[in-house]
């Protein structure tokens, strides 16, 4: 049996149109226009793509993007003056802090600046600990984009074994509470998990997030089983011609499609639905702040 595909790219212009459409009615009958502000210290290139893709794509939904760039050489006050101004900003209803941040800046100090109720991220302290204890939060973009994946390819994952390969604070760590959130029984697993091939084989759902280029091997796939892998790593790929890469997930794809149930590939999966949920919190956000109907679907 050969494994559906789960299509994030299709997925996440579904959700685009769904906050598209919220966002016109918000205008129409509110007179407000969603804002999300990008803060990016210093000039990654890959962070510069990111960057530009989410401006672009928020404009594209009708909402406001402002977007800071600061020199990589820029001070923990002068960052943190920013955060003010924005928090105090009623135009900007979500604010993004690209990470990572150079070094000398402290990122735990400089996301727990962010006005909770801003945070699109959902990393602020209190983002995750009312995530933690089932109070409506601000929930991490690519953990709710794995999420609204799920339910839609399952329905109810109500008691099913969920395994999440990895640990951070940015995935590992919030998926396992939207999944325990949906009544899933569910085990994060990691680096040092004992008898890890096994414990992934007992997965009806399983999320792969430890950044290690085609680590899940198609072996460790219980058959039928829903897998997603949140993986972006850039290999190179001789086959396209010297110095070229290619993007691969954290699972062996070709094989894993040859047991599991449902995928997401890479590119193409979790990605793009990383940024539509972005714009979905950043609506979500707009709606909290006036007292609006929140948007169906879009949320945990
Ligand atoms: N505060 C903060 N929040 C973030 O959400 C955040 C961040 N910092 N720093 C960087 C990472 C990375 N990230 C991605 C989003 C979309 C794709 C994406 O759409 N990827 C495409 C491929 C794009 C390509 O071809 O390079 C795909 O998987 O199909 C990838 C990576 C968000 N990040």
């Amino acid at each position: 049996m050969t494994a559906t595909l789960i299509d994030g790219t299709a997925f996440a212009a579904t959700v685009r149109e769904k906050v598209a459409a919220h966002v016109a009615r918000l205008k129409e009958v509110q007179g407000v226009t969603p804002g999300l502000a990008v803060v990016l210290v210093g000039d990654d290139p890959a962070s510069e793509v990111y960057v530009r893709s989410k401006g672009k794509q928020t404009v594209g939904v009708g909402m406001n993007s402002y977007e800071h760039r600061l020199p990589a050489e820029t001070s923990e006050t002068e960052l943190l003056d920013l955060i003010a101004r924005l928090n105090a900003d009623k135009d900007v209803h979500g604010i993004l802090v690209q990470l990572p941040l150079p070094s000398h800046l402290d990122e735990s100090l400089v996301i727990n600046a962010i006005d909770p109720a801003k945070d699109v991220d959902g990393f602020h302290i209190s983002n995750v600990g009312r995530l933690g204890t089932g109070q409506k939060a601000m929930v991490p973009c690519t953990p709710l984009g794995c999420l609204m994946m799920l339910r839609d390819q399952l329905g109810n994952l109500s008691g099913l074994n969920a395994v999440v390969i990895g640990r951070s604070n940015i995935v590992g760590k919030p998926m396992a509470q939207l999944l325990l959130g949906d009544s899933c029984t569910v085990t994060i697993a990691h680096s040092r998990t004992k008898d890890l091939p096994d414990v992934a084989r007992r997965a009806d759902i399983l999320v792969a997030a430890v950044g290690r280029p085609n680590f899940v091997q198609g072996d460790w796939i219980k058959p039928g089983a829903t897998v997603i892998d949140v993986g972006i790593n850039r290999i190179p790929a001789p086959e396209k011609g010297e110095g070229k890469t290619r993007l691969v997930g954290d699972v062996d794809f070709v094989a894993a499609r040859e047991v599991a149930g449902a995928i997401t590939p890479v590119p193409g999966g979790v990605g793009p639905m990383t940024i539509a949920c972005l714009l979905a919190n950043t609506l979500t956000a707009c709606c909290r702040a006036h007292g609006f109907a929140e948007p169906e679907g879009l949320t945990a």
